[in-house]
């Protein structure tokens, strides 16, 4: 396996990753356009951290106008090999009250204007999303998490809704009573993406509100949002730094397959492969198409 290099994609809230040495920053090009901002390269202990700020520095970029793809590939280019999501999520059960950590494990994808493959035309794929989130980086958030005395639960169903709008009073009742647990904008798809790219992805959802189900809660908005992500961003800091001291020089196999989910992908034979899309998936792909 290869060295080790952890990625952190920072959600509403989070636009800077403090305590990272040895930094730089690096504006990396990308055949599937312009990611959210440039990259920040550092290190925290021995670990190469690469953090890229989700909605880029300032929150210019909509959940709907993120450029995914891009984001996933110039991750993949600077070597992550493990990818962290930190995203503000509202909540479907009592129990996930705001402030808590929720380490999901599945997505329910209710996007639809986003590009959520890197395959396509010339080249088609399917990968298995089976289990979209690295159980052993999810361990690891755990262990962190754990040991800095966070409040957090493992395991959840988030879903991505298109947004920017938040949901409707029926749209989030049907959502709980599907038994969903969290509710997003920016999960899918970037998970999905993660898993063609062959990085292991794991979402700390960070639950700030109730959405509008509960009777004792209002309407969510951005301000409350914002304001429990200000509580919560000392606590997402030591997470990810303790998660960094502790972790592998060498990337860990991903019980879920994340680190070789293209190996019986591509379906299209090689013949029929169009050289300007295999151009553009040098760095996703580059693993299986060099030795095809
Ligand atoms: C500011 S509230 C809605 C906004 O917050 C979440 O962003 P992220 O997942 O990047 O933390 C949510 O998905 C919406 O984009
Ligand atoms: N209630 C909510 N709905 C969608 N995205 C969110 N992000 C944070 N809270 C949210």
């Amino acid at each position: 396996m290869s060295e080790a290099v952890l990625g952190i994609i920072g959600g509403s809230g989070i636009y800077d990753l403090p305590g990272l040495t040895d930094i730089r920053e690096e504006r990396i090009e990308s055949p599937w356009g312009e990611p959210s901002d440039a990259l920040r390269i550092g290190r925290i202990g021995s670990t190469k951290i690469v953090f890229l700020p989700r909605h880029g520095r300032g929150h210019a970029l909509s959940p709907s106008d993120i450029n995914y793809r891009a984001n996933i590939d110039v991750l993949k280019r600077a070597g992550v090999t493990d990818l962290v999501s930190l995203s503000a999520c509202g909540s479907y059960k009592a129990e996930l009250y705001p402030g808590l950590f929720v380490l999901v494990d599945q997505f329910v994808d209710r996007t639809s204007r986003r590009e959520s493959s890197f395959f396509g035309k010339g080249c088609v794929a399917h990968v298995s999303v089976a289990h979209p989130v690295g159980p052993g980086l999810q361990n690891r958030l755990a262990e962190a998490a754990e040991a800095e005395e966070l409040p957090f639960v493992r395991g959840g169903t988030l879903v991505t809704m298109e947004g920017p709008q938040f949901s409707t009073y029926a749209e989030s009742m049907t959502y709980r009573g599907l038994g969903y647990d969290l509710i997003g904008m920016t999960a899918m798809p970037e998970a999905k993406l993660a898993r063609e790219a062959e990085i292991t992805y794991a979402t700390v959802a960070m639950v700030t509100d109730y959405d509008c189900w509960h009777e004792l809660h209002g309407a969510v908005d951005v301000a409350s949002v914002v304001a429990v992500l200000h509580e919560n961003a000392d606590k997402a800091r030591r997470l990810v730094a303790r998660l960094a001291a502790d972790f592998p020089a060498e990337r860990e196999p991903c019980p879920a397959g994340s680190h070789n989910a293209l190996d019986n992908a591509i379906i299209t034979a090689p013949a029929f492969r169009d050289p300007a899309l295999l151009a553009k998936l040098d760095a996703v792909a580059g693993r299986v198409l060099k030795s095809a």
